[in-house]
C-alpha cells in the first residue's frame, strides 16, 4: 500500500464522526484511488453499477429495495456491501448476477451490460443445501463446467481437483455433501464457484449459518485463497466486523431503501487486528455513520464475530 493510500485510509476511518458530516460522508470516506492512478492510469473498473434503483412489484404493491446506488468494483478487489437488514444489499447481487433487472441505472461488467445470468458471475449463497446431495464433492464441483459446456468431463475432473485441493478437501472428493460438516459444504461451494474461474465472484453471506469460530476460520481461508487465486469478489454481509477483515473496500449502505452512505478503504485491517484498538474504533465509526443516532455498539468480543456489531440487529 502507498503512503497516499495509508494517510487516506487513515483519514478515512479515524477521522471524527463531526468531521465527516462536515465534508460529507461520502467525500471524506472516499476509498483511495489505487497505486495505478497516482501514475494517471487508473485500472478500468470490472464492475460498474451506476445509479441503481432495483424494486420488486407484485400485484398488490411495489417494493422499493434500492435507490440510485452506485459503485466500480476493481479487478482483484474484495469489496463488500454492508447494511442493516432489508438495506437491499442480497437484492444488488441479485441484479449483479443477472437474476433481477435494474429499474433505474444500469449493470455493467467488462464494460457489457449486464442483461442476464452467466458463467462470469457465480453466487455462494448462504443455505448449506446448495450442493445437490446425490453427487459426490467432485462431481458437484464438476457439474457447472460439464452443464456450461465449459470443459469435457476430463478436464473437468482435473479442475474439480486442483480447486478443491485449494480449499483442502481434495481428500473429501468422493465423499457425498450429507457427510460433510456447513464448513466443509462451505469449501465446496467455493471450490465450485471458483472452478469456473468466473470474472467476479458473488457471495451472499456466505458464513453467516455458520458458528462463530467456524466463521472465523472460513474468513481466514478466504483471504489466504484471495491471495493465492487473486479473484475479484463482491460480498455480502451483516457483520461489521466481518466486512472490515474480508473486505479491501466497504460499501456502507442506508436502511431501506438502500442508499450508497459511505464507501471505506479497509485494506488495512485483517484477522489478525481483530481485537486492537484501531480494530474496534473503526466498527464504531461505521456503527455511527449507518446509525448517527443510535448509542455505539459494545466492544466485540473477538471470539464472536456474531456480535452486537452484526446488523441483523440494529434496525
Ligand atoms: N422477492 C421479494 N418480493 C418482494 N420484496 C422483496 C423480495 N425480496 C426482498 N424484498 C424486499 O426488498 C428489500 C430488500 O431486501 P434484501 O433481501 O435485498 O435486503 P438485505 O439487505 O439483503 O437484507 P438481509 O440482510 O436481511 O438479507 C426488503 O424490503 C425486502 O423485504
Amino acid at each position: 500500500m502507498s503512503a497516499r493510500q495509508l494517510r487516506a485510509t487513515a483519514s478515512a476511518v479515524d477521522a471524527p464522526p463531526a468531521a465527516a458530516a462536515d465534508t460529507g460522508r461520502r467525500a471524506a470516506l472516499q476509498a483511495a484511488p489505487p497505486p495505478a492512478a497516482e501514475a494517471g492510469s487508473a485500472p478500468a473498473p470490472l464492475l460498474h453499477v451506476d445509479n441503481v434503483g432495483l424494486e420488486y412489484r407484485t400485484a398488490q404493491s411495489v417494493v422499493r429495495a434500492t435507490h440510485k446506488v452506485s459503485f466500480d468494483v476493481l479487478p482483484a478487489d474484495r469489496f463488500v456491501l454492508l447494511g442493516p437488514s432489508g438495506c437491499g444489499k442480497s437484492t444488488l447481487l441479485k441484479a449483479v448476477a443477472g437474476f433481477l433487472r435494474p429499474r433505474d441505472g444500469e449493470i455493467l461488467l467488462d464494460g457489457q451490460r449486464v442483461r442476464g445470468p452467466g458463467p462470469d458471475r457465480i453466487v455462494v449463497f448462504q443455505e448449506f443445501d446448495q450442493l445437490p446431495p446425490w453427487k459426490t464433492v467432485k462431481q458437484n464441483v464438476m457439474f457447472p463446467l460439464l452443464a456450461s459446456r465449459t470443459l469435457g468431463r476430463r478436464e473437468a475432473a482435473e479442475r474439480a481437483l486442483h480447486y478443491l485441493d485449494k480449499v483442502g478437501l481434495a481428500a473429501f472428493a468422493e465423499a457425498y455433501p450429507h457427510t460433510l460438516s456447513g464448513g466443509m459444504k462451505q469449501r465446496v461451494a467455493i471450490a465450485r464457484a471458483l472452478a469456473m474461474q468466473p470474472k467476479i465472484l458473488l457471495m451472499d453471506e456466505p458464513f453467516a449459518a455458520l458458528d462463530a469460530l467456524t466463521r472465523r476460520k472460513m474468513q481466514e481461508e478466504l483471504l489466504a485463497l484471495w491471495d493465492d487465486v487473486r479473484f475479484t469478489l463482491l460480498f455480502v454481509t451483516h457483520s461489521i466486523e466481518e466486512a472490515v477483515i474480508v473486505g479491501n473496500r466497504v460499501l456502507l449502505l442506508s436502511p431501506h431503501p438502500g442508499r450508497v452512505r459511505a464507501e471505506l478503504d479497509t485494506a488495512d485491517f485483517d484477522l489478525a487486528g481483530l481485537g486492537s484498538e484501531r480494530f474496534q474504533n473503526t466498527v464504531q465509526r461505521i456503527h455511527h455513520l449507518l446509525f448517527p443516532d443510535a448509542p455505539p455498539p459494545g466492544r466485540a468480543d473477538p471470539a464472536q464475530l456474531l456480535s452486537p456489531t452484526d446488523l441483523r440487529f440494529a434496525l
